[in-house]
């Protein structure tokens, strides 16, 4: 039977009013039509049903409308990419530059009923969960002194000359052994994705001239990374933080947080020993350039009240995977507002893949490329210098099809390092680039390896459609000019964005 056909079986004396017509009702009335001998109290529970369902609709309307307004900033947001290898700063340059206030950066979800929810939380509670990691930066430190340091006692003591200082030595390594077993709980607490990466660092120099394959083997397998996986793995930080319930989680931090400060005064002894200064050296291993080194600061790190500051926050390591969006907006002098979204990636060789669907919708991509990897390898693959790689990857950039229309900005970072390592450590650039024939300075090193990036861009630019070379020498973990840096591209972004739409 029809649904009209079944309308107009049903008695129209039921809801008709004498002076009604049948062409003034609404033939579904009959469906939302109380039933006949309603008691008042089956009366008051359907009209509060009602109710709920005039509310839920609204609501729902309401989303809707919230999720269409919000895919409209998302399609006219200016859209950066970083991009970079492994340890390059990606993640710090946009540590730095994203306001702090905004800092509270909003995953976007689009789900499949195309609702979208933004997820907060404030900078105070990514303070919290910095906290584990900048400790878990210091422990790893730790860890891999004692480790080389055990190594050199055991040879040394099967010489017979024995002295009070390696005494204490070997009592001191002894009792921040409970270290190693901290150093597994902060990456268990730290959340599932925190598991163990390969190597890092290895320095041409080192396994060149001075080490043994021996030693070479164990600086691999002591210098490991820890990341966490996308905005998922970030969220359990802080849910075991904050969550009453997750006792546990809580638990393994204060016990660390505990143990940690327990060991300090051992700690700083160590690391302050002639001995240990000598056989570092000896061994090529310089704890103070790994990423997220605080050994020097484990009295103020250790502090029961310590809270990091900015600049712990820009200096700590944690290995991004996955890709992580950061949504902030910026105001114009002409009073409307920008809305930006900068997508931060996973620089490992193995992850570059899937950098490419992130190629399409973007307004600019920013390029880090660290020059203190001149005379540094891959982590990911030791036969492949860091220097060198940059390059490649910038070469592969400036060709690339898919990035025709997009602005490119390159960023030559870690500059801070470069200068140490040619002013303070005098390495010899030439060593490790055989093309370099200027004097071994700072300036005019890095204006060498400007011009080799410059050339390439140059290669890949048509005469038709000549693009810009935009380039900045960068110190991300100087957040002041960084952001003077970002915020100079910013406008360059925004100048170019406009014209091209034809508004300019
Ligand atoms: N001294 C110095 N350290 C820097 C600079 N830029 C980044 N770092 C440090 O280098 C380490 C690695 O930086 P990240 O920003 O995590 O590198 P990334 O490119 O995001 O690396 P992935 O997430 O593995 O792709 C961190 O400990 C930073 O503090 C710099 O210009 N100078
Ligand atoms: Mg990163």
């Amino acid at each position: 039977m029809s649904v009209s056909a079944q309308i107009t079986s049903v008695q129209p004396s039921i809801f008709l009013s004498s002076r009604m017509n049948v062409e003034d009702v609404d033939p579904l009335d009959v469906f939302t039509l109380p039933p006949p001998n309603e008691s008042p109290s089956d009366r008051l529970a359907r009209e509060k049903l009602e109710q709920d369902a005039v509310e839920r609709s609204r609501s729902i309307d309401a989303e809707l409308k919230a999720a269409k307004a919000a895919m409209k900033q998302y399609k006219k947001a200016v859209k950066i990419l970083v991009l970079g290898q492994s340890q390059s700063g990606k993640s710090t340059t946009i540590k730095s530059s994203v306001p702090q206030h905004f800092f509270d950066w909003r995953p976007f979800i689009l789900s499949l009923d195309f609702q979208i929810t933004y997820a907060q939380k404030s900078w105070s509670e990514e303070r919290l969960a910095w906290k584990s990691i900048i400790l878990l930066n210091l422990v790893r430190s730790v860890n891999i002194m004692t480790k080389i340091m055990e190594f050199h006692s055991d040879m040394s003591s099967q010489s017979s000359n024995k002295n009070s200082s390696m005494e204490r030595q070997r009592s001191v390594l002894l009792r921040l052994t409970p270290l190693r077993q901290i150093e597994k709980d902060l990456k268990v607490f730290l959340g599932a994705g925190a598991g163990e990466l390969p190597p890092e660092i290895t320095s041409e120099s080192e396994s060149e001239d001075t080490q043994s394959k021996g030693h070479e083997d164990l600086d691999k397998a002591i210098v490991t990374e820890f990341g966490l996986r996308s905005s998922s793995g970030w969220k359990s930080i802080l849910a075991q933080l904050q969550s009453p319930q997750s006792g546990k989680g809580r638990d393994l931090h204060r016990i660390a947080c505990h143990v940690v400060r327990g060991c300090k005064d051992d700690i700083q002894w160590l690391w302050g020993d002639s001995a240990t200064k000598r056989i570092l050296h000896d061994r090529g291993v310089r704890l103070e350039d790994l990423p997220g080194f605080f050994l020097n600061d484990a009295d103020r790190i250790t502090a029961e009240d310590y809270e990091p500051s900015d600049q712990d926050i820009l200096c700590a390591r944690l290995r991004t995977t996955g890709v992580q969006e950061y949504h902030f907006s910026t105001d114009r002098t002409n009073g409307t507002i920008v809305n930006w979204i900068m997508y931060d990636v996973s620089g490992c060789r193995t992850t570059r893949a899937a950098w490419i669907p992130y190629f399409r919708d973007m307004t600019a991509l920013i390029f880090l490329a660290p020059l203190s990897g001149f005379n540094e390898r891959l982590p990911e693959d030791d036969s492949i210098n860091r220097l060198e790689d940059s390059f490649c990857l910038w070469k592969t950039i400036c060709s690339s099809k898919l990035l025709a229309n997009i602005q490119l900005v390159l960023f030559m970072n870690k500059t801070d390092i470069l200068r140490k390592k040619i002013e303070q450590d005098k390495i010899q650039v030439r060593k490790y680039v055989p093309d370099y024939d200027k004097p071994n300075d700072f300036e005019n090193v890095a204006t060498f390896f400007r011009r080799a990036f410059k050339k390439i861009h140059l290669q890949y630019t048509t005469p038709d459609a000549p693009k810009s070379f935009i380039s900045h020498f960068t110190t991300a973990v100087d957040r002041k000019s960084t952001r003077l840096t970002l915020r100079a591209v910013q406008s360059i972004i925004l100048c170019t964005d406009i014209t091209e739409a034809g508004l300019m």
